[in-house]
């Protein structure tokens, strides 16, 4: 249980304890990994390619089926998965893409809203081929947040994008989350990233988590010295020299 400010006690939005998984009999990539997120709050996870980040996100977002025995997992009832790619359906136009699967009379009606709140008001008849990269990015993020997630999972969602779209998509995804407070977790190479998003950078190495930063900065600019004073102590982490 999570201490909040005023001394109660909330229940954590993810639980993971004690998860395993391997491939291969050659060796686990998570070796008994505990993590808990608390409700609304947003943690980036960082790691050297291949420490189980990505193996980790598809346990939570329900698409490991080989992992259950392995650990305890416990994740809210309404989980949304936003990858590197769109994953639009190409045959659908984009408001039919964001209410997918939706019920309800009013599905419509909040398809538009949420294209609305990604800056893609006008483009509801258009088809996915049609928008741009960084387009493709936000309605794929309307149609996660649509569904209103307790549990927001990403995994590089701006790895394909050009340095100037992935800055206006870190501002768009901040105002979404403070309006719909989802837990996130967010997967990333980028380490400023990971700063200017996220309350808490988790680090995982070897399978497990190897440093859990709460991310206190009073100013996200990247030339502030309490910035650049994470960042060094995170590369460092990552066995990267700050000025490589
Ligand atoms: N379905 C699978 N079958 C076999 N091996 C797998 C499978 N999925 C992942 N692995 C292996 O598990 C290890 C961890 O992969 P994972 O994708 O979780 O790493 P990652 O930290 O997300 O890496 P990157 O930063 O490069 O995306 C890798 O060695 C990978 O080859």
């Amino acid at each position: 249980m999570a201490a909040d400010a005023g001394g109660l006690t909330t229940a954590p939005a993810v639980r993971v304890r004690g998860l395993h998984r391997s491939f291969n009999k050659d060796g686990g990539v998570l070796n008994g990994l505990d993590l808990d997120i608390a409700p609304g709050e947003f943690v980036a996870l960082i790691g050297r390619s291949g420490t189980g980040k990505s193996t980790l996100l598809r346990a939570l977002a329900g698409l490991d089926r080989d992992v259950s025995g392995h650990g305890r997992i416990s994740v809210p009832e309404q989980v949304s998965v936003v990858f590197q790619d769109s994953r639009l359906l190409p045959w659908k136009r984009i408001l039919d893409n964001v209410t997918f699967g939706l019920r309800g009379p009013d599905a419509g009606d909040r398809g538009r809203q949420a294209l609305a709140e990604v800056g893609l008001a006008g483009r509801e008849r258009a088809w996915p081929y049609e928008l741009s990269g960084g387009e493709q990015q936000r309605a794929a993020l309307a149609r996660s947040l649509v569904r209103e997630p307790q549990l927001l999972l990403a995994d590089e969602p701006f790895g394909a994008l050009d340095a100037l779209t992935r800055i206006r998509m870190h501002a768009l995804l901040r105002k979404l989350c403070e309006a719909h407070r989802p837990a996130v977790l967010l997967v990333t190479h980028d380490v400023d990233e990971a700063i200017v998003l996220a309350d808490r950078v988790i680090l995982l190495d070897a399978g497990v988590v190897d440093t859990d930063v709460r991310v206190e900065l009073a100013n996200r600019s990247r030339s502030d010295a309490g910035f650049a004073a994470l960042r060094s102590l995170l590369l460092d982490r990552l066995g990267v020299a700050a000025d490589a």
